[in-house]
C-alpha cells in the first residue's frame, strides 16, 4: 500500500511545526492513491477464489476507510508526525494481512509487501522499515491463521495486468522523488561550496580561498613566466571609522571598498577579504599597470559616500610587490607586499607603496 514519507525526522530534533501540520494532508493524498491502485488486483484475487463476505468487507474498510481514518487520527493528535508514523506501521500490517488473505498469490502479495517497506525506506526515517516488520509478520501469521494457511502463488493474468498501475506509479513516484532529491542536494552542495569560499559580510574570496587562487598565480609565474602581482590594501584608521559612525557604518564601508575592489580590478583579478579592514588582490599583470589600477582604486574610495553616513570619509592604504624569483611562494611575496603596506601606512596613510620604494618618514 503506498504511503507518503515525512519531511523530517523529528527524532533528528529538527522538525518544523508547519512541516508536522501539512504531513496528514500530505500522506492522505499519498494513502488514498495507494489504496485505491491497490484495491483492483486484491478484488480480482478475491474473486478467483470465492472469498469469504468478510474479506470484501475488510477490502473496503483497508481501501475506503481506514485512509479516511488514517486522516482524522494525525489530524486530531497533539502530535501529528508520530500519530502518522504509527499510521505508516499499521499500513505496514495492513499490507501483511493481504498476503495470506489472498492464498499468497504470487505478484499481488510480494507487490504490496514491497512497496510498503520500500515506503518506509523511502521515508528517510531511520530504521522505520526495520521497525515496521515485525507488525507487518505478524499480520501474515494471524492472516494465516485466519486462512489456515491457503497457498496458491499462481497468478492469473487479469491478476498481473491489474498489478501494472501500482507498479508503474509507484515506481516512478519513488523515482520522482528520488531524483528530486538527488537534484536538492546538488544544489545544496553547490551552494555550502560556494560559501566555504565567500566571505559572508562582502562577497569576496574568503582568506584561505584567496590564498589558494594567488599561490596558483604565482607558481604560473614561475613556470610560464606570465606577469604577477599582489596588492594588500587596509582601510584607514578604520577603528575611529567604527567609533565614530557605529559598526554598521563600518559594515557598510567594508562593503562599498568590496565593490569598488571588485569593479576596479578586472575580471582576471582574485580579490579577497583576509579578515578586518584587510584586503589582498592578485593581479595578473605587471607592477605598472597594477600600480595604475592601485591608483584608481585609491582614489575611488576617497570619493566613497554612504546614503546612511553622508559625512563619512575612509582612505585606503596599498602596498604592492611584483613577483620575482625569490617569492618562492606566497609566505615571501605577501611578505614583501606587507612591508611596502607598512611603509604606506607610515607613510602617511592613503598612498600606494610599491616593493623597494624607499621608505618616507613618518609624520605621525
Ligand atoms: N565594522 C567592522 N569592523 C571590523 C570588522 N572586523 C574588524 N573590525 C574592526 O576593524 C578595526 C581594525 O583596526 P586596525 O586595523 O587595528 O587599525 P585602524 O584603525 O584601521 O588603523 P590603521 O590600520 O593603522 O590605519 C578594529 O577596530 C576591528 O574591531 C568588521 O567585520 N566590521
Amino acid at each position: 500500500m503506498r504511503d507518503d514519507h515525512p519531511p523530517r525526522n523529528p527524532e533528528a530534533g529538527t522538525a518544523r511545526l508547519s512541516d508536522l501540520h501539512l504531513l496528514p494532508r500530505r500522506v492522505y493524498r499519498f494513502r488514498m492513491l495507494g489504496m485505491g491502485l491497490g484495491a483492483p488486483p486484491i478484488a480480482l484475487v478475491l474473486q478467483e477464489l470465492g472469498a469469504p463476505m468478510w474479506t470484501w468487507a475488510w477490502l473496503l474498510v483497508t481501501c475506503l476507510v481506514w485512509p479516511q481514518v488514517a486522516y482524522v487520527i494525525a489530524r486530531r493528535s497533539a502530535s501529528p508526525f508520530d500519530a502518522e508514523l504509527r499510521n505508516l506501521m499499521a499500513d505496514s500490517m495492513i499490507a501483511g494481512l493481504w498476503a495470506p488473505l489472498m492464498h499468497f498469490t504470487a505478484l499481488p502479495s510480494a507487490l504490496l509487501v514491497t512497496v510498503a517497506t520500500a515506503d518506509k525506506i523511502n521515508s528517510g526515517i531511520r530504521g522505520l522499515w526495520l521497525r515496521s516488520l515485525p507488525g507487518m509478520f505478524l499480520a501474515v501469521l494471524v492472516g494465516g491463521l485466519l486462512t489456515g494457511f491457503a497457498f496458491r502463488p499462481e497468478t492469473s493474468l487479469p491478476v498481473l495486468l491489474a498489478c501494472l498501475p501500482i507498479m508503474i506509479v509507484h515506481t516512478l513516484a519513488v523515482s520522482l522523488a528520488s531524483y528530486q532529491l538527488v537534484r536538492k542536494v546538488q544544489a545544496q552542495n553547490r551552494r555550502l561550496d560556494e560559501l566555504s569560499r565567500t566571505d559572508v559580510l562582502t562577497g569576496l574570496d574568503n582568506r584561505r580561498h584567496w590564498q589558494d587562487q594567488a599561490e596558483a598565480l604565482l607558481q604560473r609565474h614561475h613556470r610560464e613566466g606570465r606577469p604577477a602581482t599582489l596588492m594588500l590594501v587596509d582601510v584607514d584608521l578604520f577603528k575611529q571609522i567604527n567609533d565614530r559612525h557605529g559598526h554598521a557604518a563600518g559594515d557598510d564601508v567594508l562593503r562599498g571598498i568590496a565593490a569598488l575592489l571588485r569593479r576596479g580590478a578586472g575580471p582576471q583579478a582574485r580579490v579577497g577579504r583576509l579578515g578586518g579592514d584587510e584586503f589582498a588582490l592578485a593581479l595578473p599583470v605587471g607592477i605598472a599597470e597594477a600600480e595604475h589600477v592601485a591608483e584608481q582604486l585609491r582614489a575611488g574610495v576617497e570619493q566613497l559616500r554612504l546614503a546612511d553616513a553622508p559625512a563619512l570619509r575612509c582612505s585606503i592604504s596599498l602596498g604592492l610587490a611584483e613577483a620575482g624569483p625569490t617569492h618562492l611562494g606566497l609566505r615571501e611575496w605577501s611578505e614583501a607586499a606587507d612591508k611596502a603596506l607598512y611603509r604606506a601606512k607610515h607613510g602617511g596613510r592613503n598612498q600606494l607603496v610599491r616593493q623597494g620604494d624607499s621608505l618616507e618618514p613618518d609624520p605621525a
